[in-house]
């Protein structure tokens, strides 16, 4: 089954009649997918054209049905309309490819499209990627979006319509000069093909040049990040700025992309511009807002955030009882402390019978061994390069009676003055800083 994504217009309605054509000479059958955005009152109108369109040329011996999807959510507020509108049209053309079981989708965009595209593009100063504009053929989500005719003039495409005398709807929404792409297409385009007639040739092939510089810079940027990408998800900035320019942009929008969402071209820039002379604990902020990316002993990571809302306010001030086994939530620390029972590592019972959580006040001490050296919380955090946002846990501390010290602090664990002997009763705490958000 052969689907196609039909507006109705001249361009898609073409492309479904020279389709069909040939899948009756192959003897496939064609589907023509349309999605109806319900923005406009005759939307609907322009859904059963589209079916009467195809049960006459069905009648006529061409293989070709329809499919027509009523879009039923709005645009939120405050949303570009036509950003929306494509998002919901694709979403809605992939379910209805793959109910009909089809795997590739067609649709009519052609030269002038393309060309539109590219200067879209350039007038948001996108990169190459963006400059590619439209392949004319991507698997996305297990489905090919195929635009056989990416190369082809439209007045090529006019020339078919009227040589089998089809008929098209004309939007009339294309002449709303509120959207970019028709100010561009109504008031720009007459303009710049009387000036420059090979305009639309000229940036299609800029197009497919962008395309493969954007290509290599994927492919570069990937290899030169699997180099230095750190097991912890982190980048290897020292590793990175041995790098020529063009490739710390390439690894640096590479790993950028394994955050998971998108990073703005402003912040590559200044990370391109700042990283080199940054010094450890510089911190920028991801572009999504509730984390950093952080530079921390010449590692860049991408660090939640401790909203400072959550956070103990001043460095005295509170003092918890020990809430006893189990998982407790501690807003105030932004995170959860979690209690279990072990059998060795723990902290033996009698020291938490008057166990407090309290927060850091400077001047606390921690050993990591039995035989090792007292020495200051600080002065061991820095020892495992616990950064400083990430030491923000309370502290569980013996009560004043039992001296006041501390049994376990968040990142280093439990002190070894009093872990518990194998076999005795003892109980693990457990730091989870974000687990509360
Ligand atoms: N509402 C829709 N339903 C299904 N497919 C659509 C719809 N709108 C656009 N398409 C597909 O996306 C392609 C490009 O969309 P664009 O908005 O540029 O086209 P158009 O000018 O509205 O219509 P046409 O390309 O048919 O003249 C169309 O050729 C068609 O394949």
């Amino acid at each position: 089954m052969l689907a196609v994504a039909v507006s109705g217009g001249l361009d898609s309605t073409a492309l479904l009649h020279a389709l069909s054509r040939q899948a009756r000479d192959l003897g496939a059958s064609v589907v023509a997918l349309h999605v109806d955005h319900g923005l406009q009152a005759v939307s609907a109108e322009w859904g059963r054209r589209i079916r009467r369109q195809c049960q006459r040329w069905g009648a006529a011996g061409l293989p070709v049905s329809a499919r027509v999807h009523r879009v039923t959510q709005v645009p939120p507020t405050g949303a570009s309309i036509e950003a929306w509108a494509r998002k919901v049209r694709y979403a809605a053309l992939a379910q209805m490819a793959r109910d009909v079981g089809a795997t590739h989708v067609w649709l009519a965009h052609h030269r002038r499209d393309q060309a539109e595209t590219f200067l879209l593009q350039a007038l948001r100063g996108a990169g190459s990627a963006g400059l590619a504009a439209m392949p004319t053929a991507l698997w996305r989500d297990g489905l090919c979006w195929l635009r056989p005719w990416l190369h082809q003039p439209r007045e090529a495409i006019a020339a078919y319509a009227a040589r089998w005398r089809l008929s098209w709807v004309e939007d009339a929404t294309n002449t709303d000069t509120r959207f970019d792409r028709n100010r561009l297409r109504c008031d720009l385009w007459p303009t710049l093909l009387a000036g420059f007639p090979h305009a639309e040739t000229a940036l299609g092939q800029s197009a497919r040049q962008s395309a493969r510089a954007a290509a290599l810079m994927q492919e570069v940027g990937a290899q030169d990040l699997a180099r230095l990408h750190m097991p912890d998800g982190g980048l290897d900035v020292a590793g990175w700025q041995t790098l020529s320019a063009a490739r710390r942009y390439a690894v640096l929008r590479a790993w950028c992309q394994t955050l998971g969402h998108p990073v703005p071209d402003s912040l590559l820039e200044r990370l391109l511009l700042e990283l080199p002379t940054a010094r450890s604990g510089h911190r920028w902020p991801d572009g999504a807002g509730g984390a950093s990316l952080r530079l921390y002993r010449g590692t860049l990571r991408r660090w939640e955030d401790v909203p400072p809302a959550d956070l103990p306010s001043g460095e005295v001030g509170l003092r918890l009882p020990y809430p006893g086994p189990g998982r407790h939530a501690l807003p105030a620390w932004g995170g959860v402390l979690t209690v279990r029972a072990v059998s060795q590592g723990g902290i033996a019972a009698h020291w938490l019978t008057h166990a407090v959580l309290i927060t850091r006040q400077g001047g606390e001490s921690f050993q990591f061994e039995p035989h090792s050296t007292a020495r200051s919380l600080k002065k061991q955090y820095q020892a495992r390069a616990i950064p400083a946002w990430q030491r923000h846990g309370p502290l569980l501390c013996a009560g004043p009676a039992q001296g006041g010290g501390v049994l376990f602090a968040p990142g280093l664990g439990v002190d070894a003055r009093v872990r518990a002997a194998n076999g005795e009763p003892q109980w693990l705490p457990e730091w989870l800083p974000d687990a509360t958000r």
